[in-house]
């Protein structure tokens, strides 16, 4: 029997790309809503001597090119921006077991992951329920989500103006300056409040650990679309109960939603459906001047697709030298 092979998160980072990302998100999405994907509850273990949260993420998913059957370990300790040397919010690790046998395969760096397939889940949602150009994007957090959603939907959109802000100003300024660096251009612009940063905006994300709404409906210029990504049982506040309230509002699983955004449900919101419904066609998008929300829970089923993604191009390598 042949031990598990570790992949680092330095070796993950060299390996990712954007179009095998968005593929095999797309994938997992899809497989989700047509049943070829199994993805037990995650659970929650809070630490009653930190913040830290330890979740779960159990999967599998059938598919030719991403199929895999994984585990996702990840925590949330939010202290860690404060620390000294600040150390990423979200740490995970993804266990990959070999299907037939059940024996662990590998054990694969999930903090790349977690950032990037998160970030590629709102691109997929964005193409499939607005299918149109965009000129501004407006980004509420400049974390760790933040950042890569920036640099994903610079990848997949020409956007004429990306806006960021951050409720303390500062880190927001910090990144545009270097996005602005690295992509030799003036397009990255830093907000001073969240409504300058989403009136006007075709896109907006909102990726904080706000817990109260940090977007009001009455900013929303008509047919924007929303990839809401900070949710989860712990809170689903970034935006205000009245969007959630009039706009079309898609989930990435119904098993998910169902638990962690129970208070959503409460209050009378109505999901319109799973994203993968929209990217199959059984569910048409709605007309491109309605808003519509994508609420992103996050699931193993992306986690196993990017693991098995990963795994792939890291033997391929290895077989090559
Ligand atoms: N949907 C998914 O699949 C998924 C995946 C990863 C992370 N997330 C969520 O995305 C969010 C951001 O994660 P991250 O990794 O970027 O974390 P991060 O710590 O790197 O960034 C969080 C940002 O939120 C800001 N913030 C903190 N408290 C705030 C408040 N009260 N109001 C407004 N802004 C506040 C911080 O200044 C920081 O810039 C979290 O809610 C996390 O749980 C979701
Ligand atoms: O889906 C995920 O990986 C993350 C884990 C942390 C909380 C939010 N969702």
């Amino acid at each position: 029997m042949s031990n598990p092979i570790f992949i680092h998160e330095d070796q993950v980072k060299k390996l990712l790309n954007w179009d095998s990302t968005f593929d095999a998100v797309e994938a997992a999405l899809e497989s989700v809503y047509n049943k070829r994907a199994v993805q037990s509850p995650r659970t929650f273990t809070q630490s009653t001597t930190s913040k830290t949260l330890l979740l779960t993420m159990p999967g599998h998913l059938d598919n030719e090119r991403f199929g895999a059957l994984g585990c996702k370990l990840v925590t949330v300790a939010p202290d860690n921006i404060n620390l000294e040397h600040p150390l990423p919010t979200i740490n995970a690790q993804i266990l990959l077991f070999e299907e037939a046998t059940g024996i662990l395969k590998a054990v694969v760096g999930g903090t790349e992951i977690t950032k990037w397939r998160t970030a590629a889940a709102s691109a997929v949602a964005t193409k499939h329920l607005k299918p149109k150009e965009f000129q501004v994007l407006a980004i509420l957090g400049a974390g760790v989500q933040g950042r890569i959603h920036a640099i994903c939907f610079n990848h997949f959109y020409d956007f004429k103006e990306i806006r960021i802000w951050n409720h303390n100003v500062h880190k927001a300024e910090t990144l545009v300056q270097e996005l602005n660096q690295v992509y030799n251009c003036q397009k990255f612009k830093c907000c001073q409040s969240n409504e300058e940063c989403v009136r006007g905006a075709d896109v907006v994300v909102t990726a904080t650990f706000a817990k109260s709404p940090i977007v009001q409906k009455e900013w929303l210029k008509d047919g924007v679309h929303i990839n809401a990504v900070g949710a989860g049982l712990v809170h689903h506040s970034e935006l205000s109960e009245s969007i959630y309230q009039s706009s079309h509002v898609y989930i990435d699983h119904w098993a998910g939603a169902q638990t962690e955004l129970a208070g959503l449900g409460k209050l009378g919101v109505e999901f319109k459906g799973e994203i993968g419904g929209v990217i199959t066609g059984d569910l048409p998008p709605p007309p491109l001047d309605q808003v519509t929300v994508f609420q992103s829970l996050g699931m193993a089923a992306e986690d196993c697709a990017m693991a098995r993604l990963i795994y792939d191009l890291f033997i391929q390598e290895s077989n090559m030298n």
